[in-house]
């Protein structure tokens, strides 16, 4: 049978960097193929290259036996390429419906067009309301938006950038149960992610990237996560290391807190955090999450006396001055919200390290402290870029998250707060970036992390408690807790047909 996609030879380069070198790969009909590689090995470039948004410099493409040299996006979706992006492409003040009517060279009426979207919405377990505006939509949720946008296309070839990296599990597998029977319709599916159990339970063979090369194409099924992890890296993955931490006193404690927001509202969450301890907080996005870390770093306004630092009231104090007393944040919108694409990052460290750090002073920027403080934080979670004056929007994925989180960590928090921390950071750096936050929380900090990826919080938390409905539950120790107690915590027996998934 004919591949359905075909890559020759394929060859880019950015300036000071070799993306992707003599890659030559295949996709037949019906086949979900994985595209493995750690951060920056070039996965992205080269999907980007099938979908019309880079030229390739050398090799070609063929797509369906004919010659693929897509112009641009618009000829790749009309050749029969259709691509859900890592980063969401949405704008904010439209419906639902509206953002899937732009991005069509011919939408239908828009009455019809809802229909179409909550029929294919159904069908597909991706529920999903066509006239909700995108701005009151989780990330979970707008990823939804995009898979749609493309199914709506019929592609040939379907390709998807992490796109299980905001969903849970449960979430995940009924997105697999889609891929299936599109699958098994003859779409071929090109699947990128990190998530190596994932891709071994589901992908039908993988091509493993480093460097930008092809180093193997392989069964995944036949191979270990571990086996798999060595391949893209070249070498064996390190070991966690929890010891050395010891709870102290209360640091942060959060009482009555509700906030009124067009997303989900919080209704009366109280937590409690002591140096020293990890409480993760899990969940299906678009429960709170989002809504919990502007609260705490001072984005929503909330009522006095609802959040104490060091028996400090900061309920009303404002982000800058939240910071400076030490409460860190790092959302899980790492383009946009964490992070402004067309600043440097040494730009981009003022933006939360300004004052911390002293990096502005009397109003002044020290650049030269700005660009030292960006550097520290490349050297210290291996960001892969050619340095501090790259602009952010130019780093992978995951080296942009690895960046934003390092920034944090680094800003010597009393308490930090993170949303998602690992997101599209591949095995080894996610490692890196827990490791991390346990080595902070030994040297005294307290931490939040707001995860969907259970085992990142069994892994990670002293204590474990669920944010369901703008709800957050008692706290339990994580100790002894067993995946159906944690089920039961998220809302229900299992996952979004029992939890709350905002319609
Ligand atoms: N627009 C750009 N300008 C300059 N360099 C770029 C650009 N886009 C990507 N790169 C570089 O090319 C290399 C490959 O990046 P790419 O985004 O393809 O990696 P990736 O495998 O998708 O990584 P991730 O898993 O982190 O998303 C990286 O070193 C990256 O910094």
């Amino acid at each position: 049978m004919t591949d359905v996609f075909r890559a020759e030879s394929l060859g880019k380069t950015y300036p000071g960097v070799r993306a992707n070198e003599d890659v030559s790969f295949s996709v037949a009909p019906g086949e979900i193929h994985a595209l493995l590689g750690e951060n920056g090995a070039g996965k992205s470039t080269l999907v980007k290259m099938i979908y019309g948004l880079v030229k390739p410099d050398d090799g070609h493409m063929t797509l369906m036996g004919s010659v693929h040299a897509p112009a641009d996006p618009r000829a790749a979706r009309a050749a029969g390429v259709a691509m859900v992006f890592q980063h969401f492409s949405l704008f904010d003040a439209l419906t639902v419906a509206e953002n899937i009517a732009l991005g069509m060279e011919n939408p239908p009426k828009s009455r019809e067009l809802s229909q179409r979207i909550a029929e294919l919405s159904q069908s597909y377990g991706l529920p999903l309301n066509p006239a909700r505006r995108v701005a009151s939509l989780s990330a979970g949720e707008r990823q939804r938006v995009e898979i749609l946008r493309c199914l709506l296309q019929s592609p040939r070839l379907l390709i998807m950038d992490e796109p299980t990296s905001v969903l849970t599990p449960q979430e995940a597998e009924i997105l697999f149960a889609t891929l299936r029977q599109l699958a098994a319709g003859g779409t071929a599916i090109l699947y990128i992610s990190h998530k190596l159990d994932e891709i071994r339970s589901h992908c039908d063979r993988a091509t493993i990237l480093r460097h930008g090369r092809v180093v193997n194409t392989v069964d995944p099924r036949a191979h270990t996560a571990r086996e798999l992890a060595a391949m893209m890296v070249g070498a064996e993955m390190r070991v966690i290391d929890r010891s050395g931490r010891k709870p102290g006193a209360e640091v942060l404690r959060v009482a009555g807190l509700a906030t009124a927001s067009d997303g989900m509202a919080l209704k009366d969450v109280a937590l409690t955090l002591r140096a020293g301890e990890i409480l993760g907080i899990g969940g299906v996005a678009g429960n709170g999450q989002e809504e919990l870390l502007s609260a705490l770093s001072g984005e929503i306004a909330t009522r006095p006396g609802t959040i104490t630092l060091d028996g400090v009231d900061l309920s009303r104090t404002p982000p800058e001055a939240r910071r400076k007393a030490g409460l860190l944040a790092a959302p899980e919108d790492r383009l946009g919200h964490a992070a402004v694409p067309e600043f440097s990052l040494a730009e981009n460290t003022l933006l939360t390290a300004g004052s911390r750090q002293g990096l502005i002073r009397g109003g002044l920027i020290d650049h030269s402290a700005a660009q030292a403080f960006a550097q520290a934080v490349i050297a210290a979670f291996d960001v892969r870029t050619p340095g501090p004056q790259t602009a952010a929007g130019a780093l992978s994925g995951g080296n942009l998250q690895k960046f934003v989180i390092g920034r944090e960590v680094l800003g010597k928090p009393r308490v930090l707060v993170v949303n998602q921390p690992t997101w599209g950071v591949d095995a080894g750096a996610a490692a890196q970036v827990r490791q991390a936050l346990l080595d902070l929380a030994a040297k005294g900090a307290g931490i939040i992390v707001i995860s969907q990826d259970l085992d990142e919080l069994l892994e990670l938390s002293d204590r474990f408690c669920a944010l369901n409905d703008g709800r957050l539950s008692a706290p339990r120790p994580t100790e002894g807790l067993s995946i159906d107690e944690i089920g039961l915590m998220l809302g229900g027996a299992h996952g979004m047909e029992v939890a709350h998934v905002p319609a």
